[in-house]
């Protein structure tokens, strides 16, 4: 059997795991063939490509941050104009199963070819760990970790200056990086694009912790979270090229508004990129590899249309088509629960 296999969307920590379990399983186990396409959808519509080999160089893969196979983002109307380009290249390729690994728009693009008849099994990727129908996505816990550990070191800076701290995390759409690891390094405040926020609630917790003798506060702020238009009117930034909302710096945005209503010296640190760079945590080598494994199972079985998931600790397949109907959000419960520390 030959398969095909492209990461699309952000990169994320793991991706080159993913690469190495599909090859280690569908090569050694079946001796199948597996042909990578270059920067996500468009290796294919462009047919750049690269044959990967059960070799010693995909085994060292384990470990490495980033993709192998490079990922890019195409503008979603280009990608539909170019189908039959990509399921040209896909024949012309011998491909007889693709497993797209990326977040809710490579995969719904993987939904797309699914419908047009193109055998796909899909392997969900993102740090934000907001694709539905799986427990979690793997690079969220290695982006956790490392924006757990910023805001450890962030405590001990704002504590000697008695300083207000916002740290930015990403979390386009849902707060799974801001709340967990707000939790995991005991912020005083987590705000998540699930819930507006109000900046006057939030000065008022500052001062109330302040005046109760505490020396800092720290507050995690998700790169999507945004005011409560009553209370404060963040800049527009547009939308991009690939139909995202463009952000402006909620954090820094926020930082000035506290400054000027209680006159409280903040300062912000925006993790960025740093999320998402670097080796894997091994809870994501696993994550991924296990993954891989399965996604490589399905194809060789047979399968289509799916996406490879965790529930509990097993792999199950799901479809493609209702794990891309929603994000997944934080719900409201976890919010409840991550309130409890709040003030
Ligand atoms: N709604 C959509 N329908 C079909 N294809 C899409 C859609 N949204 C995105 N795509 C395609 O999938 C590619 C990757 O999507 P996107 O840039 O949103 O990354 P992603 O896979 O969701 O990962 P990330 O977590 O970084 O957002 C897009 O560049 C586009 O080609
Ligand atoms: O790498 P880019 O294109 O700046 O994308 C950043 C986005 O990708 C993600 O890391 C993953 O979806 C988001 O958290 C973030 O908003
Ligand atoms: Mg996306």
């Amino acid at each position: 059997m030959r398969i095909g296999i492209l990461t699309g969307g952000g990169d994320c920590p793991g991706l080159n795991a993913v690469i190495r379990a599909v090859v280690r399983t569908a090569n050694g186990r079946y001796g199948d063939s597996i042909v990578g396409f270059r920067d996500g959808w468009r290796g294919l519509l462009e047919d750049r490509k690269v044959q990967i080999q059960n070799d010693d160089r995909v085994d060292r893969l384990l470990a490495k941050g980033g993709t192998m196979l490079g990922t890019a983002r195409v503008n979603p109307d280009k990608l539909q104009a170019g189908i039959e380009q990509i399921k040209q290249t896909l024949d012309d390729n011998g491909v007889e199963c693709l497993i797209p690994i990326g977040g809710e728009g490579t995969l719904t693009a993987a939904r797309w070819l699914s419908d047009e008849g193109v055998p796909v099994i899909g392997v969900p990727k993102t740090i934000d760990n907001d694709i539905a129908c799986t427990d979690v996505t793997f690079g969220h816990d290695t982006a956790l970790s490392i924006a757990t550990e910023a805001i450890d070191r962030l405590h001990t800076t704002a504590e000697s200056h008695q300083r207000v701290m916002l740290v930015e995390v990403m979390g386009r759409h849902a707060g799974w990086i801001a709340m967990n690891a707000g939790m995991a390094s005991g912020a005083h405040l987590t705000l998540v694009p699930e819930e507006p926020f109000d900046v006057d609630r939030v000065c008022r917790m500052i001062k109330r912790r302040f005046q109760h003798g505490d020396s800092h506060f720290i507050c995690v702020v998700a790169e999507g979270a945004s005011p409560d238009p009553a209370s404060m009117t963040l800049r527009e930034g547009g939308i991009d090229e690939f139909g995202h909302k463009i952000f402006t710096g909620v954090a820094q945005q926020l930082g000035a508004e506290i400054e000027r209503r209680i006159g409280k010296e903040v300062r912000t640190t925006v993790l960025g990129h740093i999320q998402r760079g670097g080796a894997p945590t091994s809870y994501d080598r696993i994550l991924a590899t296990r993954f891989g494994v399965h996604a490589a199972e399905a194809a060789h079985a047979g399968e289509s249309g799916k996406m490879v998931a965790l529930h509990g600790t097993r792999i199950d397949l799901v479809p493609l088509d209702e794990a891309t109907k929603e994000l997944k959000r934080v719900p409201e419960e976890r919010l409840r629960e991550a309130a409890a520390f709040f003030g």
